[in-house]
C-alpha cells in the first residue's frame, strides 16, 4: 500500500502553508513546503508579469519537479507519509493565467514530460476564499514583493482554480477533495476549526485505506 500523500491547494494567501504545517504536526507527516524567497524571478515578475512570466513559471516547474523527486526518493518510497502546501497542478493554473498562448503551448509540453512518473497525492485539500480575504491575508503576511498583487490578478487566479479543481475532480474520481471555506474557517487561531478539519481528513484517509 502506498503511503499517504496530501496536497493542500488554493490561491495566494488562502492558508495552504498554515494548514499544511498544522496537519504535519498533528499526523506526523513530513512537511513539503513550496519555495518562495529562492525564486530569483518572483520580485521582477510582480513588477512586470508579461516580461518575466515564462522564466518564473519554468523556475517553479523545475524546482517542484526536483522537490517531488526528492520526496519520492527520501520519504514515499520508504513508506513515510507527506503533506505538501502545493500540488504540481498549480503550475498549469498559474501558467494559464500568466503565459501568452504560444509560450503556454511550449510550457504544457514540458509540464507533461516532466510530470510523467512523479508521485501524485492521494488526497487534495482545496481552500477557497474571496478576494478581500486573500488580500487581507497577503497584507498580514507582509511579503514586500507581493504588495503589487492586484485584486484583478487574484480574482482571475481564483476563477482559474475553481475551474481547474472541478475538472480535476471529474478526471480523478479516486482522489478525494476536501473543500474548505477559508472565509468562514479560521484554522490558524481557532482550535475547534482546526480539529474539525483534522477529523474530516482522518475520516477520508481511513476510508481510502479501506479501499486500497
Ligand atoms: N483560515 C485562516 N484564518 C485566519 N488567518 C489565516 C487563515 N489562513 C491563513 N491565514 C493567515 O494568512 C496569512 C497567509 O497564510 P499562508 O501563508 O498559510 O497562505 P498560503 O496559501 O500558503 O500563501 P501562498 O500562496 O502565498 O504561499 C498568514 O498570516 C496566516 O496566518
Ligand atoms: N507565477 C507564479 N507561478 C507559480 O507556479 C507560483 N507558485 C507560487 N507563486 C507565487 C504566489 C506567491 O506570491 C508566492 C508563494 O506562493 O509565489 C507562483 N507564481
Amino acid at each position: 500500500m502506498n503511503p499517504n500523500f496530501i496536497a493542500v491547494e488554493g490561491p495566494i494567501g488562502a492558508g495552504k502553508t498554515s494548514l499544511a504545517k498544522a496537519l504535519s504536526n498533528h499526523f506526523h507527516f513530513y512537511l513539503l513546503k513550496e519555495i518562495v524567497e529562492e525564486n530569483p524571478y518572483l520580485g521582477k515578475f510582480y513588477e512586470n508579469i508579461d516580461e518575466w512570466a515564462f522564466q518564473t513559471e519554468m523556475f517553479f516547474l523545475t524546482h517542484r519537479f526536483k522537490q517531488l523527486e526528492d520526496i519520492q526518493n527520501h520519504f514515499l518510497q520508504w513508506n513515510k507519509p507527506v503533506v505538501s502546501d502545493f500540488h504540481m497542478f498549480k503550475n498549469l493554473i498559474f501558467a494559464q493565467l500568466t503565459l501568452r498562448s504560444d509560450y503556454y503551448e511550449k510550457y504544457a509540453k514540458i509540464y507533461s514530460i516532466l510530470t510523467e512518473g512523479l508521485p501524485e497525492p492521494n488526497m487534495v485539500i482545496y481552500i477557497h476564499a474571496n478576494v478581500d480575504t486573500l488580500l487581507k491575508r497577503i497584507a498580514l503576511r507582509g511579503r514586500n514583493f507581493e504588495k503589487s498583487i492586484s485584486p484583478d490578478y487574484l480574482k482571475q487566479l481564483s476563477e482559474k482554480y475553481e475551474i481547474f479543481i472541478e475538472q480535476f475532480e471529474r478526471d480523478h474520481p479516486n482522489v478525494p477533495i476536501l473543500r474548505i471555506d477559508g472565509n468562514a474557517t479560521d484554522f490558524v487561531n481557532n482550535i475547534e476549526d482546526l480539529h474539525s478539519i483534522i477529523n474530516d481528513v482522518t475520516f477520508i484517509l481511513a476510508k481510502g485505506a479501506n479501499n486500497r
